[in-house]
Order: structure tokens, then sequence, then C-alpha cells
């Protein structure tokens, strides 16, 4: 996966592909494949730590300075740090009738351990979930236009579980299990926006990508396990990055306003190895989702104030 949030904006009839990464020397790499595969494409790069709110604010800025106008903003930025199997929810998942729901999910068997960042969130939740919501608030003006709709686009997962979340805990601070919390608030809060902000021309969806190797997924067992175990895994699901994308390219290809705001549009791939996407009920509702959006404006207010106290601080002290 090349990028952590990937932006499409048009502005004066042009297509710009704008990639918005903390490796700059991945995000080239990765430019630079794209422009060989479409050497007419224009993209552009921004640097940005989505765990990093300072950064988020500052990416925003220079977007806005660059555009006048975005479409599609995709976030895909996520990490799962530390994860671990846990071997006796997995043997005891194995004999019982979940057992196709665990290898499909993990369900109960994928633990991993956070940490507080800097300006005191959780590091799961701050990179997973509120980075990006704060740059959605940021690019506001942006995507709420008269003249177009536009689309957000959340990378979840088929991990996202409401036994994992909890609305006295949206950060996960006491559970073992934050990606899973902070994906299923991805869910939640896709719902949000779209209560919202459809008036105003910005709508929200939620993909899965279903079990893709990568980075991430290597970190829970070495490579050649997951290799041992793909057989299994492909009956339940597909297992490429090119499969993975399936649901993307077909959201793209939709009109925002025609999807359905309660499915996670999951990418799925036949016995015959054909992809398709297929829209799956998510398992969440309007008030959850709502007393999270309100929580997470309150929680945008003292990240601001934080940081303006810093910022105060550091021009007093100079
Ligand atoms: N792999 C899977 O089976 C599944 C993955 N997903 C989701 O797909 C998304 C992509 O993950 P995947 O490709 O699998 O895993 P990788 O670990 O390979 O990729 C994660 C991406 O997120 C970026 N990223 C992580 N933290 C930050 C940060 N603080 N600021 C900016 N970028 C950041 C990484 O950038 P960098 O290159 O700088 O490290 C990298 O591009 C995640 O949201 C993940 O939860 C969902 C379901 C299944
Ligand atoms: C023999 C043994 C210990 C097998 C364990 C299998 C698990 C490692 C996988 C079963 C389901 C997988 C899964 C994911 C990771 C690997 C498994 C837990 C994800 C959680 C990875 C990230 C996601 O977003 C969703 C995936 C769902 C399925």
């Amino acid at each position: 996966m090349f990028a952590c949030v990937c932006v499409y904006c048009a502005f004066s009839g042009i297509g710009l592909l704008c990639l918005a990464c903390r490796n700059m020397q991945r995000a080239e790499a990765a430019r630079q494949a794209l422009l060989v595969s479409h050497p007419t494409a224009q993209a552009t790069l921004l640097h940005l730590d989505v765990g990093n709110m300072r950064s988020v604010l500052r990416a925003a800025e220079e977007f806005k300075q660059m555009c006048n106008r975005l479409d599609y903003l995709y976030l895909n930025a996520g990490i799962m740090p530390n994860p671990r199997v846990d071997h006796k929810a997995f043997y005891k998942g194995l004999f019982s009738s979940n057992v196709v729901c665990m290898f499909a999910t993990g369900e109960g068997i994928l633990t991993q351990e956070d940490k507080v960042t800097p300006i005191g969130l959780q590091e799961v939740f701050a990179t997973n979930l509120f980075g990006h919501f704060l740059l959605v608030k940021e690019l506001e003006p942006l995507l709420c236009q008269i003249d177009h709709n536009s689309l957000v686009i959340w990378r979840s997962s088929n991990n996202a579980q409401r036994s994992a979340f909890s609305l006295d805990d949206i950060q996960h601070q006491k559970g073992r299990e934050p990606y899973s919390s902070s994906k299923y608030a991805s869910d939640l809060l896709s719902l949000a926006l779209n209560c919202h902000y459809n008036n105003r021309g910005l709508f929200s969806s939620v993909i899965c990508p279903g079990l893709v190797m990568t980075n991430l997924t290597y970190g829970i067992l070495p490579s050649f396990f997951l290799a041992l175990i793909l057989p299994v895994m492909w009956l339940v699901e597909g297992y490429s990055p090119y499969n993975g994308a399936e649901a993307l390219f077909w959201l793209f290809m939709q009109k925002p306003e025609s999807l359905d705001p309660m499915a996670k549009y999951h990418s799925l791939t036949s016995g015959l190895g054909n992809n398709y996407t297929q829209p799956h009920k998510m398992d969440i509702d309007e008030n959850m989702s709502e007393a999270l959006y309100v929580k997470l404006l309150e929680l945008e207010d003292t990240v601001r104030k934080k940081l303006r106290d810093e910022d105060l601080d550091i021009k007093t002290k100079n």
C-alpha cells in the first residue's frame, strides 16, 4: 500500500491526485509507479503524519493553498502496533460454531499494545480515526460545495467489532483491542458524517479490503506461517492488495449520493478468482453514531486548545 491518505481533486477541469504520506521517499516511489502506469496523471505529494494533529492541520492548510475543490478523500492510514494472537481464544474459537467468522474477521483473537502520543491521545485512535476526522473537518470548505458532491472513503475492516468499542472509552484506553475499536468507530463516524453533511454535498462511505498481506498483517504472524494458512483464508476472503482495492475502485465509479450510508462495501473474490464488491449492512445505529460524533467534536475543541496553548507558550518563551 503506497500512501497514507490519497486525495483526488479536480480544478479548472484538470484532475489532480494528491498523495499525503509521512514517508516522502515511499511517497515518491508510489508517485513514480503511478506515472509509469498513467503517464498523463498529475500527482503531487504532501507530507502528513495523521497521528500528529499539528501535521494534520499543516497538511490541510497546504492542500487548501493548492486546490479550491476536492472530490474524493480516501482515508487509508491505519496501524496495529504489537499485534498478538490470543492462542487460548484461537483454539477455543477453532472448535466453536464461530470458526468461520473467526477466520474472516479475527474477532476476539487479536490484541495490541497501544501507547499515548505527546498530545495525550491513544496512538491507535489518533492514527486510525481522530487524525482523519480532523482532516475532514479542516477540508470541509473544499468538500462542501454547492455545485458538486464529494465523497470521503474510510478504509475500515471486518475486524471492526461493536464488542470492542465503548462510548465511555472512545480511545480504548482500557482495553486490548484498540484496532478493532478504532475501526468500529470509523464505521460509526461515517454514518454521522452522512447525517450532518449530506445536505451540504458531502457523502461518506466505508470499505473493507478483506485480509490483505501487507506490513500490517506480517506483524501478526511470520509471513511463512501466514502463507501456510492462506488456502484457508482464501476460502473466506480475497488476499492480495489488488483484490483488496476492488471496493475502492468500485466506489469511485458510483455517484456519492447513490451509496448506502449503513453499508460497508467489501472487496471479495469468487472461487474462479473474479473480484467483485458487495455491500454488507453494518452493525451500527444512529444514536451511537451521533453520541460518538458529539464526543469527537468535544475532543476536537480540547486538542485545538492544547495546540494553541503550546504555541502561546513557545511565543512567550522566545
Ligand atoms: N491488511 C489487511 O488485511 C487490512 C488492512 N486494513 C486497513 O488498510 C489500511 C492500510 O493498511 P495496510 O496497507 O494493510 O498496512 P500497511 O502497514 O502496509 O500500511 C499502512 C499505511 O498507513 C500509513 N500510516 C501509518 N501510520 C501513519 C501515520 N501516522 N501518518 C501517515 N501515514 C501512516 C503507512 O505509511 P508508511 O508507509 O509511512 O508506514 C502505510 O502507508 C489500514 O487502515 C488498515 O487498517 C483493513 C482491513 C484489512
Ligand atoms: C494458526 C493460527 C494462530 C492462526 C491465526 C489466524 C489469524 C492470524 C488470522 C485469522 C483471521 C485474520 C484476520 C486478520 C489478521 C490475521 C487473522 C487474525 C485481520 C484482523 C487483519 C487486519 C484487518 O483489518 C482484518 C483482518 C481480519 C482477519
